[in-house]
C-alpha cells in the first residue's frame, strides 16, 4: 500500500520543524531528527512527539538523533598551592560570567576539597545520570554544578589515583550540559593528575591562575603558569586573593602582605593580571553561608574579573 509520503512529512513539520528529516523506505518510516543545542528533556520530548506524528497504522517508525557537540569552551581555574581561594573565585567567577550573559557550567573537580556544593548552595545533592551520561545540578545561581564530590558518598575522602581521577573528570566535564557554552573547572591545587588530564584531554581554551601576594603562593603560581604554557593551553591572566584586608567595621583597605606584587610577577611572566580580591571576612561569611558575592547586585569585585575573562574568551 503506498502511503502520501508528504502528508507524514508534514506532520513532523508541524512539531518539529527544520529538526526532522523524513524517509520512507518500503513499511518503514525513518525519521533523523537533528537535536543540536538541546538538553536531554527537550530532545525526549522533540523525539516522542515527532514518534507521534510520524505514526501511521502498520507502519514502523524509526528515529536517529543526533547532535553536533555543542562548542563548549573550558575555563581552568588553577592555583600552585591549597588555600588560597581558587574554589571561593571559581564560584563566583562562574556566576559573574552567568550574570554577563554567557551560559556558564561549574565544574568542582579539586580531589582534595571538593566544596563546590556548599559555596553553591546545594551540599548533599547527587546528580541523577541518563544513559550513564551525569545530569548537572541546578543551583540558585543560575550556574549548574557538578562536582567529585557529589559522586562519593559524603564526609568520605576520595583517595583515588590517576586512572579513576581521570575518569571521574571525564564523567563531570562531559556530562548532559545542554545549551552551556562556559564551563569554569575548578581544579585541585598543584600540578598532579587531574591537570594533566585537564590539559592533554579536556583542552580548555585557557587558564585563570590565582594566587595570594606572598612570595610562595607566587613562586608556586608560576609553576601552575608552566604547567599550562608547556601543553600550549593560553593563560587567561593571574587573580590576586587576599590581596589588601578589608577593615570589617569601615571597609578601609589595608596591605599586611605589601601591595603590588602579583601583578608584578604577573608582569614578568608575561602574562595578564585580572584584578585583586580582598582579604574580607564578608567574602567567608558569605561562602560559607552558599551566598557567593558575586550573586549580589552591590558586586564590584567578580564582575569585573569576570568582564575580562568574557572579553578573552570573545577574542580568541
Ligand atoms: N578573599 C577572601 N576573603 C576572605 N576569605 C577568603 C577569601 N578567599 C577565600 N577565603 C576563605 O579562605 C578559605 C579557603 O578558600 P578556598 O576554599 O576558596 O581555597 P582553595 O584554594 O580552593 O582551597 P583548597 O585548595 O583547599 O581547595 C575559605 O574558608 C574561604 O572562605
Amino acid at each position: 500500500m503506498s502511503m502520501d509520503e508528504n502528508e507524514v512529512r508534514q506532520a513532523v513539520r508541524a512539531v518539529a520543524g527544520e529538526r526532522a528529516t523524513v524517509r520512507v523506505e518500503g513499511q518503514r518510516i525513518g525519521v533523523v531528527i537533528d537535536a543540536s543545542g538541546l538538553d536531554a528533556p527537550a530532545r525526549d520530548a522533540l523525539e516522542a512527539a515527532v514518534r507521534m506524528a510520524a505514526a501511521r497504522p502498520g507502519r514502523e517508525v524509526r528515529t536517529v538523533v543526533t547532535a553536533e557537540r555543542a562548542q563548549r569552551r573550558l575555563v581552568a581555574v588553577a592555583s600552585g598551592k591549597g588555600g588560597v581561594g581558587k574554589s571561593t573565585l571559581s564560584a563566583n567567577l562562574a556566576i559573574a560570567l552567568a550574570r554577563a550573559g554567557r551560559r556558564t557550567g561549574l565544574v568542582d573537580a579539586d580531589i582534595y576539597g571538593p566544596s563546590q556544593p556548599r559555596l553553591m548552595a546545594v551540599e548533599g545533592t547527587r546528580p541523577e545520570a541518563r544513559d550513564k551520561v551525569l545530569l548537572p545540578v541546578a543551583t540558585p545561581y543560575g550556574v549548574p554544578l557538578l562536582s567529585m564530590g557529589q559522586l562519593v558518598e559524603p564526609g568520605r575522602a576520595i583517595a583515588w589515583r590517576g586512572p579513576m581521577t581521570a575518569g571521574a573528570l571525564g564523567q563531570l566535564v562531559d556530562a548532559d550540559w545542554g545549551l552551556t557554552d562556559t564551563l569554569v573547572v575548578d581544579l585541585p591545587p598543584g600540578t598532579g593528575d587531574v591537570q594533566l588530564t585537564m590539559v592533554q584531554k579536556h583542552r580548555p581554551a585557557g587558564a585563570v591562575i590565582v594566587s595570594t601576594p606572598q612570595d610562595l603562593a607566587l613562586i608556586d603560581a608560576r609553576r601552575a603558569i608552566d604547567l599550562f604554557q608547556k601543553a600550549g593551553v593560553p593563560i587567561i591572566g593571574l587573580v590576586e586573593n587576599m590581596a589588601g584586608y578589608a577593615c570589617p567595621h569601615c571597609g578601609e583597605l589595608s596591605d599586611p602582605f605589601g601591595r603590588g606584587g602579583a601583578e608584578a610577577a604577573a608582569r614578568e611572566a608575561g602574562i595578564a593580571f585580572l584584578g585583586r580580591v580582598p582579604l574580607d571576612f564578608a567574602i567567608r561569611v558569605a561562602s560559607d553561608a552558599g551566598e557567593p558575592p558575586a550573586a549580589r547586585d552591590d558586586d564590584r569585585v567578580f564582575a569585573p574579573i569576570a568582564a575580562q575573562v568574557a572579553a578573552w574568551l570573545r577574542g580568541s
